[in-house]
């Protein structure tokens, strides 16, 4: 079920919330929206959630319009907010069941699928406790695991990142993957990028309300972009001059580092090849920035 989103425009009084996106989100893939603080991306995934009514243009989930279809919107999607609350007197196992019950699905299955889902989110073991107990991260977990049971077609995860451990991201990357793997329209938001680079097909860059850019990350991308490389050396003034004499663009970052944009890994091999047939002694040469963060920094320059 794709996810089109065409000229759409928000405003909250005089505060511009999202001034004009356009996207475009495919079954199978996980779609990232990343943006900075404020540039509008809760507004848009409520928007597609139909929280939330767009002043101007116009969003289709599988052809169905939220504003007009919100039921059979509802009934396709899963939505993760950032940050909710759980029913603090329910178990973990309750909060699943109870959301299982609104949809409802029959018992005999929203038990066997909230099992299922809890194995899913690792929480299998804190299933009977109270869900007040638990720690940000699990509430996380339960979160996404809420926005499954329905079995959705389509996933809205607002920053689901937020809180968790460094293993509960690469599970989450994990469960997100085996998602669009099912053929899933995966939509995440995040202003984590490197996170996004490993999981998402595809990433949407918006600022200021405005979405920028759309970028394709398959191997190739990884293979070709644009990315930024650090580069050590006993003698950080000779290779500044050595650069500026073969116009890399380059700049000083702390430690004696020196920071170059190389277009593609052919080229930033060639790149070290030639330092060191000068004679250039380089210590240290190595990624410092993801291709994805050299995008979107790029793209948001001038729109903080
Ligand atoms: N209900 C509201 N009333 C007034 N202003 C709002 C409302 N909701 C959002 N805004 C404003 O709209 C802008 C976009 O907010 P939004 O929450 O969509 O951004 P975001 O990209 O999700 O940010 P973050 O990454 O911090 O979650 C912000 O300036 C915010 O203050």
């Amino acid at each position: 079920m794709t996810i089109e989103v065409q000229g759409v425009r928000r405003a909250f009084g005089d505060v511009l919330a999202v001034d004009s996106i356009s996207l475009t989100a495919n079954p199978g893939e996980v779609t990232a929206l990343i943006g900075p603080n404020g540039s509008g991306k809760t507004t848009l995934l409520l928007m597609l959630a139909t929280l939330l009514v767009p002043d101007q243009g116009a969003i289709r989930i599988d052809g169905l319009d939220p504003v007009t279809q919100p039921m059979q919107v509802r009934s396709r999607i899963g939505w993760m907010p950032d940050g909710f609350g759980t029913w603090d007197a329910l178990t973990v196992r309750e909060v699943l069941l109870t959301v299982a019950a609104a949809y409802r699905i029959a018992p005999e299955l929203a038990r066997t699928r909230t099992d299922a889902l809890l194995a899913t989110v690792h929480l299998d073991d804190l299933a009977d406790r109270r869900a007040r107990v638990l720690s940000r991260g699990q509430k996380q977990r339960l979160g996404l695991a809420r926005a499954l049971v329905n079995d959705p077609s389509v996933l809205l995860l607002d920053e689901p990142a937020s809180g968790l451990d460094p293993r509960s991201r690469i599970e989450l990357r994990d469960v997100l993957r085996g998602l669009a793997a099912q053929g899933k329209t995966v939509l995440v938001s995040s202003h984590i990028l490197t996170e996004l680079q490993e999981v998402a097909d595809r990433a949407v860059i918006v600022a200021r309300g405005r979405s920028l850019q759309t970028q394709s990350l398959d191997a190739e991308y990884a293979v070709t972009a644009t990315a930024s490389w650090r580069i050590d050396s006993l003698d950080p003034d000779g290779l500044t001059a050595w650069l500026a004499d073969h116009h890399v663009p380059a700049r000083r970052v702390g430690g004696g580092l020196t920071e170059v944009e190389v277009a593609g890994e052919e080229n930033a091999a060639r790149l070290l090849a030639d330092l060191v047939r000068d004679g250039i002694r380089v210590t240290g040469y190595a990624r410092s920035q993801g291709a994805l963060e050299s995008a979107y920094l790029a793209a948001t320059e001038d729109r903080r």
